[in-house]
């Protein structure tokens, strides 16, 4: 999966070389870009936003830095790939000083045809990636959007402070690509680059390859299916007593039927407890069903 991040702090990034989304880098499975929206601005201050129209507290972003970015690292059809300038996640400082690498449009599109079946390559179209746009006012960040997300082949996030980027960007992507509003909470965030570490984290641990032990993510909660709405229970490991605290007997007896039953049970005491509009949605017959499962 390419992903592709815009934003006037690309440094906020460096993250994204660490732990687990830094290995899957090295190991080829996320190709991650950063840009400086910056880039391209034209004047000498460099500007990205400016007042909003109809009055208003803040700033709004300009439309043009955005366009011209959009651009750059997903060409229109019409508009010949010039490849633009990214900056290797981690080692972002200044702009300027930094050696950036080019991307290459070009090698999405053979990476996508590649996926394509053979023969079906005549007018192929350019590859078009998928615009995510992080804002309070988008549609709710759910694991079933990040399960969605984790297929697509390319990922395009654009950062925009709180008050947001002029409509009119988002309004001239969506003729030329899909572009979701996300949320990721009902909270205010200064901008967008918290909401992207957050989505790409839960996304690019869903890339097939990225987690050794593929069944985890079948136990995570909100996972669609088995564990849909139901909180995951508490977990234990050495040592069996750790401060007078005994790990619960049913969890060291080997009987994989009682272990997934307590599992289940306690789930759903935590979901009751921390979540009870979601243990509002269970449905007995299917928690019962679970039971038999086990
Ligand atoms: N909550 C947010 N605040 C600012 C920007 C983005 C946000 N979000 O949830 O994606």
């Amino acid at each position: 999966m390419r992903l592709d991040i815009i934003s006037i702090f690309p440094e906020y990034f460096a993250p994204l070389q660490v732990s687990l989304l830094g290995k899957a880098r090295l190991r080829g499975l996320l190709d991650v870009h950063v840009h400086d929206l910056r880039q391209w601005t034209h004047d000498r201050h460099r500007t990205v936003d400016d007042t909003p129209y109809g009055g208003g507290p803040g700033m709004v972003m300009k439309p043009d830095p955005w366009g011209e970015a959009l651009d750059t690292i997903a060409p229109p059809p019409s508009v010949p790939a010039t490849g633009a300038r990214s900056i290797p996640a981690g080692q972002a400082t200044d702009a300027q000083t930094v050696d950036v690498q080019t991307v290459d449009v070009q090698a999405i599109a053979h990476e996508q045809a590649a996926g394509a079946e053979h023969g079906a390559t005549e007018g192929r179209r350019p590859p078009v990636p998928r615009l995510i746009v992080p804002t309070p006012s988008g549609r709710p960040f759910t694991q079933a959007m990040a399960v969605e997300l984790a297929a697509e082949p390319w990922l395009v996030f654009a950062c925009g402070r709180y008050e947001g980027i002029d409509s009119r960007v988002v309004e001239e992507a969506r003729t030329r690509m899909r572009v979701d509003e996300v949320s990721i909470g009902d909270y205010v965030l200064a901008g967008g680059e918290a909401a992207v570490l957050v989505i790409v984290e839960a996304v690019g641990r869903l890339v097939p390859g990225v987690l050794g032990n593929a069944e985890s993510v079948a136990d995570d909660s909100f996972a669609p299916g088995r564990m849909q709405t139901l909180l995951e229970g508490p977990v234990y490991t050495k040592p069996p007593v750790w401060r007078g605290r005994a790990v619960p007997d049913v969890l060291l007896s080997g009987h994989h039927g009682a272990i997934a039953r307590w599992r289940r049970d306690q789930a759903l005491r935590r979901t009751v407890a921390n979540r009870p509009e979601l243990a509002a949605e269970l449905d007995p017959a299917d928690l019962d069903e679970r039971d038999r499962q086990v």
